[in-house]
């Protein structure tokens, strides 16, 4: 098996090509009919085994309520994965290849005699497939879900490793409702699955950008002199969607962004982004350096909260020309719904490295653009060149796109060419597009290979999950006194006060 260590060297290096193949297994998918399961996890599925990053035993055992039987769901799956990739990218042969080991269970998740039909069904499909009784139980059902599910599998003996496998599971985001939640279901996992063998998902940590993030920092002497309050005025976290609610409105009522959103994607690229050097790229070293930067965010107060977070809700508007409704018009949505679809908090870390640094992050539904990037924003040169012969000057700033358009661009001053000694600022740019590698993959891709690989460095410790709670359980309890109301137009960069919020600050929201 590959080591986390030889993982690691290779995204350093660049390569994929050496990528190893897991043995033979079996994904025991819950919520095997959803969106999650048709959008990503079927087609990332396939793409691996297309691309003989699978065994040719590899076996998806699919579970939902809806009855079907496995045709069918061979059939739905097929259609899912041609929506999902593109017709030109499902090769007929290797599908049908790849869905002879599709089977599907009608399964009640409360139901106990479905869990003693769910081994019996897969003894089965071991025996057919010649596998050996390596499982991966993967959690995509609604997170109120999780911990039925994980209790059951623990008490009908499903968790416990079989004599010739491993028993391994993933559990999908939101990890809990809230720190509370959070804890009881670590406590549960724990209960009936080692810690080596629980895969907490967040899938921003399989984007390649976000992979990159570390490379960025660590593989290059230049910045780590520069990474700190010294040269750092402030650093802005973006996770903009154009995206609405797209008929998961049930779930965002109980959720909201800061649950979908800034919990788990952004807090995970924020502390990449200001996390001390791990001592190693061993995963527990890369996870430790994670949670420490968190335990040294400073908590919010309900003055910070008042004075230093901006929450909001989409109304009516225009998204790239088409009229679409408000969050409150979502069908799943009351009326009356307080639930923000905007959140904007100001992160301050109490440490050396970053006092007095403020991280701006940032997360909304119906936003203007598809962005997700990272700006750093150095501090003001030292102004040996004066007003006159400065032309478009600003400080030194290092955008990183994690998508779309994935790119690193370094804003520089330069002269402007010419006789007079004008100085200008100059982007200097690394896209991804436009190397030979091509598209990044996607990021269920790569996380799914791990979780079957056993490579954890890239899924979610439970002290972090429960650190990202802890901070945000405040924020979250504040806003829940009060609903949000529609203060910001879909199509528009959200509420004004975001904008006024670091306006006071002298700063300004890049690009907008
Ligand atoms: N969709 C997305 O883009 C993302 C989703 N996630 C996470 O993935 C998980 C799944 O989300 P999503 O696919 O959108 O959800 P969906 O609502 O689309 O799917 C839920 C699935 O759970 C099944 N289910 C519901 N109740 C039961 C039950 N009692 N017993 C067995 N199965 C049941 C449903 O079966 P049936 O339909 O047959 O009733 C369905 O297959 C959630 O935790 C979500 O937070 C994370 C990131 C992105
Ligand atoms: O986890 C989630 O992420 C998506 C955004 O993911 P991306 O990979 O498209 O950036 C978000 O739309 C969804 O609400 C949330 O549950």
């Amino acid at each position: 098996m590959q080591s986390a260590m030889e993982a690691w060297n290779e995204i350093a290096a660049g390569g994929e090509q050496a990528l190893d193949i897991p043995e033979p297994c079996t994904v025991i998918l819950f919520g095997a009919s959803g969106d999650l399961a048709g959008r990503k996890l079927i087609p990332s599925l396939f793409r691996l085994f297309q691309e003989g990053h699978l065994p040719a035993e590899f076996t998806v055992v699919g579970v939902s309520l809806t009855p079907m039987g496995n045709e069918e769901f061979r059939a739905r799956m097929r259609i899912a994965a041609t929506q999902a990739l593109g017709a030109n990218r499902v090769d007929e042969a290797a599908w049908n290849v790849f869905a002879r080991g599709l089977y599907y269970m009608t399964l009640d998740v409360s139901s106990a005699q479905d869990y003693a039909r769910l081994g019996g069904l897969l003894g089965q499909v071991e025996a057919e497939r010649r596998t050996r009784s390596n499982r991966l139980f993967y959690l995509a059902v609604s997170p109120t879900l999780f911990g039925e599910v994980v209790e059951r599998l623990g008490t009908s003996g499903l968790s416990r490793p079989h004599a010739s496998g491993w028993s391994r599971i993933v559990v999908e985001k939101p990890f809990g409702t809230d720190l509370s939640s959070a804890r009881r279901l670590n406590t549960r996992l724990r209960r009936y699955f080692d810690e080596g063998h629980i895969y907490r998902m967040d899938h921003y940590l399989g984007k390649e950008m976000v992979q990159n993030l570390l490379v960025l920092r660590f593989a290059n002497r230049i910045f780590e002199p520069l990474w700190s309050r010294q040269y750092i005025d402030h650093v802005q976290v973006t996770c903009a969607e154009p995206l609405g609610v797209e008929g998961r409105g049930g779930y965002y009522e109980h959720a909201g962004v800061v649950r979908d959103m800034i919990q788990n994607h952004v807090f995970q690229v924020l502390s990449l982004i200001a996390m001390e050097p791990p001592t190693s790229l061993e995963p527990e070293a890369v996870r430790d350096a994670k949670v420490r930067v968190l335990e040294t965010a400073r908590p919010f107060t309900p003055e910070r909260i008042q004075a230093e977070c901006v929450r909001g809700q989409y109304g009516p508007g225009l998204i790239a020309g088409t009229r679409v409704c408000g969050y409150r018009q979502e069908p799943g949505v009351s009326p009356t719904s307080g639930v923000e679809t905007y959140a904007m908090l100001t992160m301050r870390f109490d440490n050396p490295r970053w006092a007095g640094v403020p991280f701006y992050v940032r997360s909304g539904k119906r936003l203007k653009e598809r962005a997700t990037e990272v700006v750093v924003q150095f501090k003001e040169g030292r102004g040996l060149f004066g007003s006159e012969q400065r032309e478009r000057l600003s400080a030194n700033q290092l955008l990183i796109r994690i998508q779309p358009h994935e790119s690193v661009t370094l804003r520089v001053a330069m002269k402007a060419p010419g006789r007079a000694v004008r100085v200008r600022d100059m982007d200097m740019s690394y896209v991804y597009s436009s190397t030979q590698e091509g598209p990044p993959p996607e990021a269920y891709e790569r996380l799914l290979l791990d979780s079957m690989l056993g490579v954890s460095t890239l899924y979610t410790r439970e002290d972090m999950v429960e650190r990202a709670w802890e901070l945000v359980m405040p924020v979250l309890d504040a806003w829940s006194k009060e609903g949000a109301e529609p203060n910001y137009a879909a199509g528009s960069w959200g509420p004004e006060e975001a904008s006024r919020l670091l306006d006071s600050h002298g700063h300004t929201w890049h690009g907008r």
